[in-house]
This record gives structure tokens, sequence and C-alpha cells, in this order.
């Protein structure tokens, strides 16, 4: 599935027993060896009585994270289109808390995606106390940054341009900053009007991706902090425009945007795994791992 580009493998994990090791997770998301993907999504049953299901995400680098925007509007697709939920307002379970995402009449998603957390060492960031911007020293420059979780961490900057902007170079570096303990995900924002920006994200564990809803929930509260933007604001990303509105400090972040599936297949864990290590090139086996094939979900 994909949301403005960035691209899952949603896999069930209710009717059938899913153990998945980081190696497989990163052999899954390679673009070559595998299906290729941003991110794996996990759907399982939740023990959170408020929650219909349990939400799951793991980066192409194999580690779980906490929060995925496009992530969560293709998961609402993925449990209303498997027949999981009739549900139109799904609550679901993440690593980091509750969300809520609401499927429209117009086959668009719009989820809740809660409150920005702005103190440092929720974020997690080291900084001396919470400020509105922060500098932040990557080779032999100094910049300015604005720091957010979203229940996953941000570090967003403003640039002149996104065409130009350096994501490439400096995204990885800014990424394992030693103040990120736990690493983050960097957005590069291009104010455009206060009610527009276009952005490009270089993700954690992903690399640049075509979108991110965080980031762009992430871009546009550090936008209205630094008093640029409006409250309802049209993110562009290289793969589409998100909508992301927010009110100010204590409300939470509100995101809509489109989820799109582009076909089922059956992976096999074991005969991948064998394959990789072999290198085998077997047309038959290749279909059999799922590299190659086209197959539905067995009911
Ligand atoms: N693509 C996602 C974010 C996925 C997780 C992120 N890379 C992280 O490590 O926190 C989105 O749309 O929000």
């Amino acid at each position: 599935m994909h949301g403005l580009g960035n691209d899952f493998v949603v896999i069930d994990g209710l009717r059938q027993q899913v153990r998945l090791s980081a190696d497989d997770i990163r052999l899954l998301a390679d673009r070559r060896f595998g299906v290729g993907c941003d991110q794996v999504l996990l759907v399982e049953a939740s023990q959170d009585p408020r929650a219909d299901f349990r939400y799951r995400i793991f980066n192409a680098d194999g580690g779980e994270v906490q929060q995925c925007g496009n992530g969560a509007r293709c998961f609402a697709r993925f449990v209303r289109d498997q027949g999981l939920t009739r549900k139109d307002a799904i609550p679901v379970e993440t690593l980091s808390g509750l969300i809520t995402l609401h499927v429209q009449q117009d086959g668009q998603v719009r989820v809740d995606m809660g409150a920005p957390i702005l103190e440092p060492a929720r974020i997690p960031f080291r900084a001396a106390g919470q400020a509105l911007r922060y500098p932040l020293k990557i080779a032999d420059q100094l910049i300015e940054i604005g720091a957010v979780s979203m229940g996953n961490p941000h570090a967003v900057l403003l640039v002149e341009g996104v065409a130009q902007a350096p994501v490439q170079s400096w995204g990885p570096i800014i990424e394992r900053h030693a103040d990120f303990p736990e690493r983050v995900n960097v957005g590069f924002m291009e104010r455009v009007a206060p009610d527009h920006i276009r952005l490009r994200v270089w993700e954690r564990g992903a690399g640049e991706t075509l979108a991110c809803g965080t980031n762009a929930c992430a871009a546009v509260v550090v936008g209205r902090l630094w008093s640029l933007l409006a409250s309802k604001v049209r993110v562009s990303l290289p793969g589409g425009d998100l909508l992301i509105r927010w009110e100010g400090p204590g409300q939470p972040v509100w995101m809509t945007g489109p989820a799109v599936t582009v076909f089922e297949g059956t992976w096999r864990t074991d005969t991948a795994r064998r394959m990789h290590a072999t290198g085998n090139a077997d047309p038959d086996s290749r279909i059999a791992a799922g590299a190659a094939g086209r197959t539905r979900i067995p009911e």
C-alpha cells in the first residue's frame, strides 16, 4: 500500500501467526532482494479495551517505531477492505498511545494524531530547556531547528526551496546527531504561503521518502509556533498533498490524505530467507518466495 508514495507492506497478523525477525523485515523491505517498502505494518489484536486493533510499525532498517501517519491511513483502508471492521471511526493502539482513524465518504482517511509533545526530554532531545528554536551543530555549521514528538521524534528546518535543500547530505547527519538519543526524522520545510508549505523528509530508518505524515504534522506545529503558518495548511510532499490542521498547544493535530492498495501477495519467510542466503535464482522458487508472485492472501 502507499500513502502519497510512502510505501508499506501491510500484514494481517489476526488471521495468521506472524513472527518476523529484524532480518526478515529488512529482507521484506529490500527493494531488490525483497518486496520493497519504507515501512512494514502489522495488524494485531489489542489488549486495550478502548482499541479495536494494535498497529505495529517497523522501519525498513528493521527497527520497531512508535508512530507512522501515512501508515495509519493505509491501516484504516486495510482493515476495512479486508473485512476486519465496518466502522468509520477506528480506534487503534500504537506504541505511542491511542489514535483514531476516520474513513471518509470520499475514501480519504482523517486521523487524530494526538497533541504534539514539545518537552525536549519526551521527544527525546538533549537541550538546556524547552524553546521554540534550538541551535544544532552539524559538521562545522550551526543550524536552527524546531523539535517535536508526534509520538515519534522530529526535527524541522526552514529552507528557502525544497528543490535545493541538502536532504541527502544533512538528513543522515541530523538523523544520528548525538542530541537525539533515539535518532530523529528530519523535515526540510519551505513556506509558500501561510496555508501552504512544501516539505521533503529524511526518515529515521528509511532514508528520504516521498512523504511522511508525522513529519508533515511536526512541520505545521513548528511553522505555527514560529508564527509562519495558519491553522489549516496544505503540505506538498514529493508524493502529493496532505491537509494538516492544528489549532495550537494542547490541541490534537489532524491529518487528512489518501491511502492506496497496490497489490496483494504471499510472502513465505522461510523460502525467502533460504533464497537470500543461497542466491537461488530458480524462477519457480522466486514465485514461491513471493518475490515475483501476484497471488491472493488465502482465507
Ligand atoms: N512514514 C511515516 C513515519 C515512519 C516512522 C519514522 N521513520 C520513524 O522512525 O519515526 C509517517 O508517515 O509518519
